[in-house]
């Protein structure tokens, strides 16, 4: 559907090379949310607009629908564009447009007759949930109300392809939660597949079948959104899972625990499969040993639950070494030590 072959982007920016874009290759499926991570710089924006080829790729090939994006003449140039919506962190809606007039826009661009435009406008108005609000103006809107226009006006053309430039990071939570939801709603119902970029690692577990982490330009992880959350290979990686985990300890956490709890101190993380296995208590009655769970979350991804805890044993376990090389046969153990960075 998507595929970037050796894609670089340079810029010349006061003389300098910036390599913006640094021979990544990656395959987006049919009908898959796939996010792109990174922090501020990393090549995400203009990885995203190579797609739509608002950005020239310097070299490499970027091919969409079986088209090499880069060497098709400009018509039908036009006609791939309508193949794929797009959506804005600052929703770049027309403000002197009414909501009516703006999801209608692309479909006038289209010369599409009057009366199946009305329809169409109503059609997407019903499934973003604004019914009532055709004939306000962007300025009369809350931010989440904006980015369901930008989201209808998106699919005005029944595009294949959305992408989305940080479609959320202007919104409040709660908001964030709910354009989270429609973008769920537009891959199912309409099976368009989505390619967007975030900073933000709940936009990836909540919505994302497969993810990129960017750094540099470059493209330093990628999978399923579950095995780099259970298994991640870079510190960048392990950073973005951690904004969202809330179950490391900062050394000041660490500190009071130690004080309440003078026993042994491991983190027993559990990943997928694993979670439906009373391991923990069948392992320490086995050895006849108690525990104290003590901190921890464990959270559902992809349908698998996910998470760690931090568990006590008292100092005086009899066998505690045997128990924890026992537990660890199933699932990963380490004991804390230290503060956990
Ligand atoms: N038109 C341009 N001219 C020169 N340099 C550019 C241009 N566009 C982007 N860059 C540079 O390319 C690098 C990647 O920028 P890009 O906007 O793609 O990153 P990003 O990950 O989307 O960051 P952000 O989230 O801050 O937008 C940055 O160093 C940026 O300064």
């Amino acid at each position: 559907m998507i595929k970037f072959e050796s894609v670089s982007k340079t810029f010349l920016s006061q003389k300098k090379a910036v390599n913006a874009v640094d021979n990544v290759s990656l395959s987006i499926a049919k009908g898959e949310i796939y996010g792109v991570i990174g922090f501020s710089g990393a090549g995400k924006s203009t990885l995203l607009r190579l797609v739509n080829l608002l950005e020239k790729p310097t070299s490499g090939r970027v091919v969409v629908n079986d088209r090499d994006v880069t060497s098709i003449p400009s018509r039908e140039l036009r006609q791939l564009r309508r193949r794929i919506g797009m959506i804005f962190q600052t929703f770049n809606l027309f403000n002197s447009r009414t909501v009516y007039g703006n999801i209608a826009y692309p479909l006038k661009l289209a010369r599409i007759p009057k009366d199946q435009i009305k329809a169409r406008v109503a059609e997407l108005l019903s499934f973003v949930g604004l019914e009532d609000k055709a004939d306000q103006y962007p300025e009369q809107l809350s931010g989440g109300q904006k980015q369901r226009v930008g989201i209808a006006r998106a699919l005005a053309t029944s595009p294949d392809i959305l992408i989305c430039d940080e479609a959320t990071s202007a919104l409040d939570p709660e908001t964030t939660g709910e354009i989270l939801k429609l973008l769920k709603r537009v891959n199912e119902e309409y099976k368009i597949t989505i390619l967007l970029i975030t900073h933000e690692m709940h936009v990836i577990r909540s919505i994302c079948d497969r993810v990129a982490v960017m750094e540099n330009g470059r493209v330093i992880e990628e999978g399923q959104v579950f095995d780099i959350f259970a298994n991640p290979q870079k510190q960048t990686t392990r950073n973005f899972i951690s904004s969202v985990q809330n179950d490391k300890l900062s050394p000041k956490l660490l500190e009071t625990l130690k004080k309440s709890h003078k026993g042994r101190l491991y983190r027993i993380v559990f990943r997928g499969g694993a979670t439906s296995e009373p391991i923990l208590s069948q392992t320490a009655r086995k050895y006849n040993a108690d525990f104290n769970i003590i901190y921890g979350s464990i959270n559902e991804l992809q349908g698998q639950l996910f998470g760690s805890l931090i568990v006590e044993f008292p100092e005086r376990t009899p066998q505690l070494e045997p128990l924890i090389h026992e537990l660890s046969q199933n699932v990963e153990v380490r004991e804390v030590i230290d503060h956990e960075s």
